[in-house]
């Protein structure tokens, strides 16, 4: 047996190998031709090289269906192939089924008929088997349209065997949807070539085709019916490489390489000839059929052609005809073969072949036996295996619940241990503490006991060093005062040192004075040793000289003591004189001062007021008193003439007016007690008067510091305190103090009669160093008005002031001493104000302003009386009981009239003029001077 039986045998073999697959048994027809591969050598040699594997066509549902189960993988080539057969499979299906049961039964119908795999199952290698090796080659697999053919004509062969009348079956006539579709005549020509009939008869019969091919012109949808169906039958061509044809003839599909698959119906084209379709449709082209235009439709043309292509068809046939002989010999190989197969002969190589093959497909049932009873061992492995893993689940389960338990009892066993642990060391620290404890004590006993010992030794160390300490005390106080003994020894002795050092240092400088003295010394005896012999010539007569002037000298001291003596003999003399003059002038006085008209005061405003004396005493006013009618109905203007000590009209100033007064002020400085008031209506100067800038507060504190300083080198010192209060409502106000306390503060006025001094309580005492702080008291004073102002309107108005400058002279030459009081008194409004139109607060002040004046002329009225030891009313009101020592008695007073030039104010003017005649009209008796003799 050469290598190429022994490779068909394989081939076949394996395809028969794949045959256990339910739906290739029906394909037993088709797969029968496997025993058409073995071919006598030759016999097909050009056949199967002309062949090619099949081209897939589309494929056809219906042909599937007929396939079976074994066709549904999609290969085109199976699906061509069942259409291209589409009686025959038919019979042969049959026929396959029968051989197909007969398969497992016996050898020869495994040969017969399923011992091929059907055509879609060769088109691919199966993944079971798969490129079986054997003897380490790769098994070859036939084409699958080689294997198809194979199909075909083994179905022939068959049939042939059973003694039918096969016809070679042309697969074009059969598939009329191919030949619809139009095709390559190459096709047509390598079909027809491969499917040449090997008989005469087979000849007829394509000739009756061609001829009814011819006569069908007009129906290429029309398939011709041929041949009769009932007889199909392929032309034996061996698919199947014929072990004759060698080798290299065999169309293997190799799994690496595949060929390109082609349907029976296009064979490999011949590039040099082109073969013309067998039918014509209404949409074939012409153009293959050498047609001078694709419209022509020339019959005859046509008819020339075909018989052209007959022509040629014959030729071939003719040769297919000798190859026909190769056909019947292969006809007799098979006979041959099939006599082989009922008897076969000893050591054939085909019988060896199949035996192998037997063997193959015993060892194959071996192995599938195997593989089955390894596929239960797998699937027992494999129960076994989730038997395992749930086992293994299992115990692993078991495994984390013991974990568990034993997780828990050890915690449970740590708990307790550590509860024994906790215990025991609990215990063990109570032990240890009581222990502690007991040492403690003990130690402690012992600690008292060494303290004890310890507080004894310290106790003598502390006698003994106190005791030492003393002594060393003792010892350095001794040794201190013996050091300060010597330091204040070493001091004495720096010092004497110091002192006889400057001594001699003195010591020096007089001996060098000394000497330079000695020398001038010298030289003055010298001179005056000359002058001693000049002046011992004129001595008598210089010396008469001296005693001389001598004389003259002690005459112009004694002369000079007589005059200063004389000279304080006269100031006591001019104060008595002053003082007398002052008494001549009347203890009271009274000054009549007209203001001038203001800004806002017409000329009609004032009131026609004459000054007959004004350039000669200046003590006179007459002033034309309003219309009045007598008796008779005349209008007459009464004349009212006023005489007072001066009269000063509205053009005098301050300053003349308070030349006038100085003489009262030098009196308080001779220690008399002084009042000044101003009286008049409101608005008629009075405080322009008394305590303007230059008014006569100022003035007199100036006059007085003047005259203070001067009396300093006749031995008069003066000092001055002041205080300025005011009397509203019958309530004495400090206007030097507290202005909130202001009608609030009570002060109380205090006579001292046996001094004839008046205090007053709770009263700010001003010094007055400078006059220059009369100013800070004035205005002082104006502010606390102007704050009292707010709660009463005009407070100016409606209120007394009282400036009090107590005058304190010490001579102290000749021992004298003085109290003089000046009293500048700013009283209040002397407008006569009706009560019936007055109501509350001002009614008040009305009535108190009234009582107050009339008070104060009712004082003066008494004074006038000039009886000894009269009452005087000084009670009747807080102003005169205040001036009680200033006005009167000793005192001077001096009122000051105050005259407003309004026509409006004509009727206040004469009364207050009425009043200051009055006042001016009193004779106030002798002042006393408050001088006291010093007693030494
Ligand atoms: N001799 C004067 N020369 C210039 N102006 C004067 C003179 N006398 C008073 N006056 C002015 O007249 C106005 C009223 O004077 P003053 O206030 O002194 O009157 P008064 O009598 O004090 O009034 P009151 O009783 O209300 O205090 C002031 O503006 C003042 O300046």
């Amino acid at each position: 047996m050469d290598d190429e039986n022994l490779t068909q045998s394989r081939v076949a073999t394996s395809t028969r190998s794949r045959l256990p697959q339910p739906g290739l048994r029906e394909m037993t027809s088709s797969t029968t031709n496997s025993r058409s591969g073995i071919l006598p050598p030759g016999s097909i040699a050009k056949q199967a090289a002309s062949v090619s594997p099949t081209r897939p066509k589309a494929p056809n549902p219906t042909d599937t269906k007929r396939s079976g189960s074994a066709l549904r993988q999609p290969t085109n080539t199976t699906n061509t192939h069942t259409r291209g057969h589409s009686y025959a499979s038919s019979t042969m299906s049959r026929t396959g089924s029968t051989a197909s049961r007969s398969i497992n039964a016996g050898f020869s119908s495994t040969i017969g008929s399923g011992s091929t795999r059907p055509t879609s199952a060769m088109s691919r290698p199966n993944p079971s088997v798969g490129p079986r090796k054997l003897n380490g080659s790769s098994m070859p697999r036939p084409a699958t349209s080689m294997d198809t053919r194979a199909d075909e004509n083994a179905g022939s062969v068959l049939g042939k065997r059973k003694g039918e009348d096969s016809l070679p079956s042309y697969r074009l006539h059969s598939c009329p949807d191919v030949l619809a579709q139009g095709f390559d005549m190459s096709d047509v020509r390598n079909e027809i070539s491969s499917s040449l009939p090997t008989s005469a008869s087979q000849i007829d019969a394509l000739s009756t085709t061609l001829s009814q091919i011819n006569l069908n012109e007009d129906g290429p949808r029309k398939p011709a019916i041929w041949p009769p169906p009932k007889k199909p039958q392929a032309y034996p061509i061996p698919s199947t490489p014929n072990r004759l044809d060698g080798p290299s003839r065999v169309p293997v599909a190799t799994p690496s390489k595949p060929s390109k698959p082609q349907s029976f119906m296009t064979p490999q084209r011949s590039p040099h000839k082109q073969i013309m379709p067998l039918f014509l449709t209404k949409d074939s082209s012409t153009r293959g059929f050498n047609c001078p235009t694709d419209t022509e439709w020339d019959h005859d043309l046509r008819e020339k052609n075909m018989d052209e292509f007959f022509a040629a068809f014959m030729s071939r046939m003719n040769q297919q005809g000798q190859n026909s002989f190769g056909l019947k010999e292969t006809v007799d190989l098979y006979k041959n073969r099939s006599t082989w197969l009922f008897n076969p002969p000893m050591n054939h190589p085909v019988i060896n072949h199949l035996s192998e093959v037997n063997e193959l497909e015993k060892s194959r049932d071996a192995l599938n036996e195997t593989n089955t009873s390894l596929r239960v061992e797998t699937e027992t492995l494999k129960s076994q295996l989730s038997a395992a893993e749930d086992g293994l689940k299992a115990a692993r389960r078991e495994q984390e619940i013991a974990m568990d338990d034993l997780d828990r009892r050890q915690r449970i066993e740590l708990e307790s241990v550590r509860q024994a642990g906790k215990q025991e060391a609990e215990a063990l620290s109570s032990r240890h503490q009581n222990e502690l404890q007991e040492l403690k004590r003990k130690l402690e006993s012992e600690i008292e006991d060494e303290k004890a010992v310890r507080v004894r030794e310290l106790g003598k160390l502390t006698s003994q060093s106190a005791s030492d300490l003393q002594k060393t005390e003792f010892e350095l106080s001794k040794k201190l005062r013996e050091i300060a003994s010597m330091n204040s020894q070493l001091d004495s002795m720096k010092t004497e040192l110091d002192r006889e050092r400057k001594h001699v240092n003195d010591l020096r400088q007089n001996l060098d004075t000394a000497s330079t003295n000695s020398v001038t010394l010298e030289s003055t005896i010298r001179a005056l040793k000359a002058r001693i012999e000049f002046l011992e010539g004129g001595r008598e007569e210089q010396s008469q000289a001296f005693e001389r002037c001598n004389q003259e000298m002690m005459d112009a001291l004694q002369e000079t003591e007589a005059i200063r003596d004389k000279l304080r003999r006269e100031e006591t003399l001019r104060r008595k004189l002053h003082n007398q003059v002052q008494e001549l002038k009347g203890n009271i006085r009274v000054f009549c001062r007209v203001r001038p008209s203001l800004r806002n005061e017409g000329p009609t405003d004032i009131a026609p007021m004459q000054y007959p004396d004004e350039f000669e005493d200046a003590k006179e006013i007459n002033i034309v008193g309003p219309e009045e009618k007598n008796s008779l109905g005349a209008v007459l203007r009464k004349n009212n003439n006023f005489s007072f000590d001066r009269v000063f009209g509205p053009r005098s100033e301050n300053g003349e007016v308070f030349d006038e007064i100085s003489q009262l002020v030098q009196s308080a400085l001779d220690g008399y007690n002084v009042c000044i008031f101003c009286y008049g209506q409101t608005g008629s100067g009075k405080t322009h008067t008394m305590s303007s800038t230059d008014g006569m507060i100022p003035r007199a504190v100036h006059q007085i510091y003047e005259t203070a300083q001067g009396l300093e080198e006749k031995g008069w010192r003066y000092t001055m305190e002041g205080n300025f209060v005011e009397v509203y409502n019958e309530n004495l106000n400090d206007l030097l103090g507290n202005p909130d306390e202001l009608d609030k503060k009570r002060h109380e006025i205090r006579h001292d009669l046996q001094r004839g001094k008046t205090f007053i309580t709770d009263i700010t005492t001003v010094q007055l160093d400078s006059p220059e702080m009369v100013e800070s008291i004035l205005k002082k004073a104006d502010a606390n008005r102007s704050v009292a102002a707010t709660k009463a309107n005009e407070r100016s108005s409606r209120s007394h002031s009282v400036f009090i400058l107590k005058l304190f002279g010490e001579n102290h030459i000749t021992g004298e001493r003085s109290e003089g009081t000046l009293n500048l008194v700013d009283l209040a409004g002397s407008e006569r104000l009706s009560h019936s139109k007055a109501t509350g607060d001002r009614l008040r002040e009305t009535q108190n302003i009234n009582r107050s004046l009339s008070s104060l002329g009712d004082v003066i009225a008494a004074l006038g009386q000039g009886k000894e030891g009269a009452h005087i009313p000084y009670r009747n009101s807080k102003l005169t009981y205040l001036l009680q020592f200033s006005l009167g008695g000793n005192s001077k007073t001096l009122m000051f009239v105050m005259v407003s030039p309004l026509q409006a104010h004509l009727s206040e003017t004469l009364t207050s003029l009425k009043f200051a005649t009055k006042v001016h009209n009193t004779h106030i008796g002798t002042a006393k001077r408050q001088a006291r003799v010093r007693d030494s």
